[in-house]
């Protein structure tokens, strides 16, 4: 009887999910500013064409693109009669789906028999929030859990809070899945929170940060999108907010901040990855953390975690002007990059946002800046492209481990540098 409970929930599960057989993701190489727009014109249309995982950047970085299976004849008659350069990167996204989901279940079983939580797999919202609650009961002396809000369909908002004492001590925010697709977020996120509370009083910085500073941590940024990444759409970035006479679902939580809304780099069409909302903080996800941290008052650094592509930025990204501490930025992005770089020899590159990748407007570290947080960063995590979003949960901890350093060295540096 509980075998066949079990086999049909796995089924039921199976079928929910959307289904990516044939769907391959292609890497291409833009020659010029021409082929750049040619690929833009693909974006957004309905039925879905194409979906970017690296958009149309400038000629020397790949663009990514997912094309469904259906649309796979078409795409590459287009891509050839434009002669673009491109190659097969992913043959077939449902095998990397087959395995991360065989992956899950393996672990989940482990998890359930030996009743701990892996640090090296992926997890869905569900297990994540009873994570968060065993994780706070098991560490109370240093960490708490607050509700900051409810997403657009009713979930709880939560931030872990680390404090060693003091009252409304100097902060750094970090932000991990505000993209719900980009899994090896809120997997860097959980392995960072148990890091940070295993090696407080033993690793001598972390120590002097958190005898100073707090450091608040949102894991699920996005959670209606991230449940939905597991029930129906591995795929989804955007949150599920909907509105009456727009059709498209979601708005992309990256473009939905005040700070240069509705620029260039985001889109007013509600069918696109990087549809802006209908106007600067209109997504309760975004509402809550800008409510949060304006009432703080005193979040002295931002970092907010994507995947993929391995850089390291700064602000700005919906314009091309250097921020007023560019220089400081850039050596601290630099130093920041070889403490990574020095745990395996993951190389990043690193820059502002619009230089190093395309303009994007509407950003959280764009807004963070302007509210005057100096020390705001944008990581994208591994890799470069060969598993992308669908990045092997035996990557989990080395990338949470060499992330952890870089985070360090913004930290250290926050510490050193009040202000
Ligand atoms: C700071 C921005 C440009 C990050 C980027 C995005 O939101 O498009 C992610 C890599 S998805
Ligand atoms: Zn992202």
């Amino acid at each position: 009887r509980r075998m066949f409970l079990v086999c049909s929930c796995i089924l039921v599960a199976a079928l929910g999910q959307m289904n990516f057989t044939g769907d391959q993701v292609l890497r291409i190489l833009a020659k010029d500013e021409e082929q750049l727009s040619l690929l833009r014109s693909l974006e957004g249309m309905k039925p879905l064409k194409v979906d970017f995982w690296r958009g149309p950047a400038r000629p020397s970085l790949p663009v990514d693109m997912r094309v469904p299976f259906s649309e796979l004849k078409d795409v590459k008659a287009y891509l050839d009669s434009h002669d673009f350069t491109y190659r097969v990167m992913i043959k077939d996204i449902q095998v990397l789906l087959d395995e991360e989901r065989e992956a899950m279940a393996k672990s989940r079983r482990l998890e359930r028999s030996t009743s701990s939580f892996s640090y090296s797999s992926y997890h869905t919202l569900e297990e994540i929030y009873s994570w968060i609650d065993s994780f706070v009961t098991e560490h109370a002396d240093i960490v708490s859990k607050i509700q900051i809000g409810h997403s657009f369909e009713n979930r709880s908002i939560l931030v872990l809070k680390f404090s060693t004492g003091g009252s409304q001590r100097p902060a750094i925010w970090i932000d991990t899945g505000i993209h719900s697709r980009e899994w090896i977020t809120h997997a860097t996120g959980i392995w960072i929170a148990k890091k940070i509370v295993s090696k407080y009083s033993k690793d001598h910085v972390l120590t002097n940060i958190l005898n100073a500073m707090d450091i608040f941590m949102e894991i699920v940024t996005n959670p209606d999108g991230f449940a939905f990444t597991h029930s129906m759409n591995r795929l989804w970035r955007k949150n599920k907010s909907t509105r009456p006479g727009i059709f498209c679902i979601g708005v992309d939580l990256n473009r939905n901040w005040k700070t240069g809304f509705g620029g260039n780099g985001s889109n007013e069409n509600p069918c696109s990855e990087t549809y802006h909302g209908p106007f600067p903080q209109s997504e309760p996800e975004v509402a809550a953390i800008v409510k949060f941290i304006t009432a703080h008052g005193k979040i002295k650094a931002l970092i907010s975690i994507h995947s993929y592509s391995q850089m390291l930025m700064y602000p700005y990204g919906h314009t091309l002007e250097p921020v007023s501490n560019q220089k400081e930025l850039y050596h601290l992005a630099k130093e920041a990059v070889k403490a990574l770089y020095e745990v395996h020899g993951v190389e990043y590159i690193f820059g502002s946002i619009s230089t190093t990748l395309y303009v994007a407007s509407g950003i959280t570290v764009d807004w963070a800046y302007d509210r005057g947080i100096k020390y705001a960063f944008s990581f994208e995590l591994r890799d470069t492209g060969r598993y992308g979003f669908l990045l092997p949960a035996t990557q989990i901890v080395p990338t949470a481990q060499e992330t952890w350093m870089a985070i360090r060295t913004i930290m250290e540096h926050a510490l050193k540098h009040p202000y």
